[in-house]
């Protein structure tokens, strides 16, 4: 409630008074010691994760690598910055100073619990600031981990908070006075809030929300990399990832060859247990999420779209997952850009498959949607490639390869899937103020 957010962050805002005066080589240091346990403890955060979201531990081990490598990049970067010298007339002189913003919000999605924080918390930890995190109420465990980590380390106590609840607990803290900056991972409706409640404080926001992601696939790639590139694209965590490219375009000569190929390793994703070594896909979100996309899925047959394989529920045969939230990963074929399956987020393992004739007009087809999370292309033409990914409105575009997440680089959307970036150098002027200090060295020229 109101009182405990106040708590957190007034205990954040103790912290950030001994952190903000530590060096950056000193944070640093903090910094790798955090990665190192996080590494050492790779199996067991993975664990929970799994039990917290329902991804595949297979999968789960690899959010945990993109979250200690988060903290290893930024704190290489914390020693090094700094602002610079700038001389001016009569031997006066300027300096930048790069400061931190105080105390900052760190909201998250349930879909990537343990990475959200980590990409959120690292480059603040970083810059000198403070964090207090509010992760999603569906996923509320995880986080914790990284608490006892980051304090195990040797930040000071309070430097990064956890607050659990929903909608209201993110509000107070996005309305609290002493809070600096919110970074928010979520849903557009969300991210339109937040932004209107930190207005009020002229609060600066970073936004990372949802996307309807193109990916296409140009008859002269490789096919089969292709086929990896698709799958990868659509049924990551169960398909509910921010960035997915759900809208396959498919050159009409290999549509066939394509599909048949697709649908054939779909089949083959191994759904069950999640905490078992060799499941590929886990159980959704919740049941309310499941109906949800079951949903589309049956509106797409209606509007015409072919469920070429899967889009059921799935009753694993291991008694106790008979109640769990599984469905049958689908690709539907024969789809239309006024399909509601092409234009909204579903946020599940659902991919639509769309042919197309010419890079002109699948470029045209490709932007013509509000969101701009990510793109990718398959070709073996490298200006194509280039040209087309030029010309593609998203944030992150992939070049035949898709939702890997290097943490050099930056990650962020257009249009209404959102602004700021995470991740790379540039998250440092996220989370960082410049001060500008001028230097008179002669008498003051007064015009009075
Ligand atoms: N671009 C990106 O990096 C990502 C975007 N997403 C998007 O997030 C959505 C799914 O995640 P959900 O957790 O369902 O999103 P959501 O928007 O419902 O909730 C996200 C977080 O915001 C909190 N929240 C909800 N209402 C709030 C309010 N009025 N004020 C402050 N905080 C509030 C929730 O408790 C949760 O912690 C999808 O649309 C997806 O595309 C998810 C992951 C990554
Ligand atoms: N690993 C990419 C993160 C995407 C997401 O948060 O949905």
């Amino acid at each position: 409630d109101k009182k405990e957010v106040d708590l957190a962050v007034q205990s954040a805002k103790a912290a950030f008074k001994i952190w903000r005066k530590k060096s950056g080589m000193e944070r640093s240091r903090i910094l790798l010691e955090a990665a190192r346990i996080i590494r050492e403890r790779k199996d067991e955060i993975a664990t929970v994760e799994t039990i917290n979201n329902g991804k595949s531990v297979f999968e789960a081990r690899l959010d945990i690598d993109t979250s200690w490598q988060c903290l290893e990049y930024y704190a290489g970067l914390a020693a090094s910055m700094g602002g610079e010298h700038v001389q001016l007339p009569g031997g006066s002189f300027g300096y930048t100073r790069r400061e931190p913003l105080g105390v900052c919000v760190g909201i998250g999605a349930w879909n990537y619990p343990f990475q959200i924080a980590s990409w959120k918390s690292a480059p603040a930890l970083a810059c000198g600031n403070a964090m207090v995190f509010k992760p999603s109420p569906f996923t509320p465990v995880s986080t914790l981990l990284l608490a006892e980590i980051y304090t195990e380390a040797g930040v000071p106590p309070g430097l990064f908070n956890v607050v659990q609840g929903g909608a209201a607990t993110g509000q107070f803290l996005c309305q609290h006075r002493d809070v600096a900056k919110v970074s928010f991972t979520g849903s557009v409706p969300t991210g339109k809030k937040i932004m209107e409640l930190a207005s009020k404080g002229v609060k600066p926001v970073t936004l990372e929300l949802g996307g309807k992601s193109p990916l296409i696939i140009f008859s002269d790639c490789d096919i089969e990399n292709a086929v990896r590139g698709a799958m990868m694209a659509n049924f990551l965590t169960q398909g509910e990832v921010c960035c997915n490219g759900t809208r396959v375009f498919v050159q009409r000569e290999i549509l066939d060859k394509f599909t048949e190929e697709v649908v054939k390793q779909t089949k083959k994703i191994k759904i069950g247990d999640p905490l078992e070594e060799d499941t590929r896909m886990g159980p959704l979100i919740n049941r309310s999420h499941l109906q949800h996309v079951l949903g589309f899925i049956e509106q797409a047959k209606n509007e015409g779209a072919k469920v070429l394989c899967g889009g059921d529920l799935c009753v694993p045969e291991d008694p106790k997952l008979k109640d769990g939230y599984y469905m049958t990963p689908c690709v539907l074929g024969n789809c239309k850009d006024g399909m509601t399956c092409v234009k909204e987020e579903i946020f599940g393992p659902v991919m639509s498959i769309l042919s197309f004739d010419t890079e002109a007009e699948v470029l045209e087809r490709a932007n013509d949607t509000n969101f701009g999370l990510a793109a990718g292309v398959f070709t073996r033409d490298i200006q194509r490639a280039h040209r087309v990914v030029a010309e593609l409105q998203a944030g992150v575009c992939y070049i035949n390869n898709y939702n890997v997440s290097p943490v050099e680089l930056p990650f962020g959307g257009y249009k209404m899937s959102g602004f700021g970036r995470e991740n790379g150098r540039v998250t440092i002027e996220y989370y960082s103020q410049l001060k500008t200090i001028c230097v008179e060295m002669g008498d003051v020229e007064s015009v009075f």
